[in-house]
């Protein structure tokens, strides 16, 4: 099918490329075959769509989730990261089976595609279920089972093979929308041999890696004391960086290590809301763009968030870092909106595929109501998206050429079910207090 999406103005996100106003994208089947101003290049369009008043541009890119953690979301807030985690997420996570994971993932799934996310990466528990909902959903997702290695030699292997059959499984999946990496939790989870051996098994499955990297100070000092180096070596010297490698937060890291980092090429995942929310600190995003890096934006779970807007964090960006170096031209609007999108793809190792709406991409994109009060006067788009916008101005949801939401109506899921089946699922496992 041929469809004219016209009558609209769309920020395509490739570089340089400026905003153009009454244009039109044609899109057959799952791509975008042109984009631009005056008439599309084919004749013969089977449907076309008016967009007038919508700007249309790339869905987000979400490059690190836990998706189903919005089960304990506002469970345990005002906490640091290691009492949070262990005295009070791992005890809840441990009594979640594959039904918690479903219907926290499904939640999380309407939570992005109602606020303009296509693409997300997930790395948990029970991924089966996980791939499923990307896979009934119509979202994009790179998916990873998570582990964490503080348990028995035994349970190290047997994690380790469900994450290298999950691979098996899914890769390329559901026509191509689901694929995978490998995940060691992290440098302080995961015993130097074991991640060694994940290492291994990413070059025989050619798979990236995807971990949390210096989310704390206290994180960073554990690693000096126990292995007499600071995480970014550490990683380094286990071949980590070796594979295409994608890590969230990087929060504590010099100006040593970030050379280190883009030397390498490792992708980064900035989850400013996640960060300011445990108190971990602010990652130096300047200092990473001043190096060559291209930083992208996740949420992480719906725990430490506490939700799954992208825009917010995208917002957060553009201004944190101003705020932080006393800088107003730190992390400008538009290096934040390429954040979202064009730097997720590639943090996600899809840049041939999503990212900016160009011919030959795949059609993933989201439009945005520029008629609202707050985009108004329309002279700046960019600006008002990001300093101005919110996650329900984003009105249309299209993955794959296939629409997800359509004028706010989500199309794919049930939304009362799994507000329903979420609540439940909850209950099962919340503690009697
Ligand atoms: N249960 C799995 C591991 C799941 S990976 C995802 C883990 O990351 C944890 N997590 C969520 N947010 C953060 C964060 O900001 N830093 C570190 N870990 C986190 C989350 O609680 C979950 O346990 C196993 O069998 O080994
Ligand atoms: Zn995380």
């Amino acid at each position: 099918m041929i469809r004219l999406f016209t009558n609209a103005t769309i920020l395509t996100m490739k570089e340089g490329e400026p905003l153009l106003s009454e244009a039109s994208m044609l899109i057959k089947g799952d791509r975008i075959v042109w984009v631009g101003t005056g008439s599309p290049p084919e004749a013969e369009v089977d449907k076309i769509v008016d967009m007038k008043d919508r700007l249309l541009l790339p869905g987000w890119i979400n490059t690190h989730n836990h998706a189903a953690m919005t089960l304990l979301r506002g469970y345990a807030d005002d906490l640091p990261l290691q009492t949070w985690l262990q005295k009070y997420m791992w005890p809840l996570e441990a009594r979640f089976q594959a039904r918690q994971v479903r219907a926290g993932t499904r939640l999380a799934v309407v939570e992005m595609i109602r606020g303009g996310t296509t693409c997300f990466a997930d790395m948990y528990d029970y991924m089966d279920e996980v791939a499923q909902v990307v896979a009934d959903s119509g979202i994009r997702a790179r998916l990873c089972r998570g582990v964490i290695g503080l348990v028995s030699e035994q349970e190290r292997q047997s994690k380790l093979n469900e994450a290298v059959q999950f691979v098996r499984d899914w890769n390329g999946k559901a026509d191509g929308r689901i694929t995978t990496m490998l995940a060691p939790h992290a440098a302080y989870t995961c015993p130097p041999a074991y991640i060694e051996q994940i290492v291994e098994q990413a070059e025989i499955l050619d798979q990236p890696i995807h971990t949390h990297l210096s989310e704390t100070a206290a994180e960073v000092e554990q690693n000096v004391n126990e292995y007499g180096c600071r995480p970014v070596e550490h990683l380094d010297r286990l071949g980590v960086f070796q594979r295409p490698t994608l890590v969230a937060h990087a929060v504590h890291v010099n100006e040593e290590e970030i050379a280190l980092l883009a030397a390498r090429s490792v992708k980064i995942s900035h989850n400013p809301g996640s960060n300011l929310k445990l108190g971990s600190g602010i990652a130096p995003i300047p200092a990473m763009f001043r190096h060559g890096l291209t930083p992208s934006l996740g949420t992480d779970g719906a725990a430490s968030n506490n939700n799954l807007d992208l825009l917010g964090e995208i917002q957060l960006a553009a201004l944190i870092h101003k705020g932080a170096n006393q800088d107003p031209e730190a992390v400008p609007a538009e290096q934040a909106l390429a954040m979202g999108t064009r730097f997720g793809a590639e943090a996600l190792f899809l840049s041939d595929e999503i990212g900016t709406l160009e011919a030959g991409k795949k059609a993933d994109f989201i439009s945005v109501d520029t008629s609202v009060p707050h985009m108004q006067p329309a002279h700046d788009l960019v600006s008002h998206l990001v300093y101005a916008a919110g996650a329900s101005d984003v009105q249309d949801v299209y993955v794959d050429g296939h629409p997800l939401m359509r004028n706010r109506h989500l199309l794919t899921l049930d939304e009362e079910k799994i507000r329903w089946e979420a609540q439940r699922a909850f209950e099962m496992i919340a503690p009697s207090e």
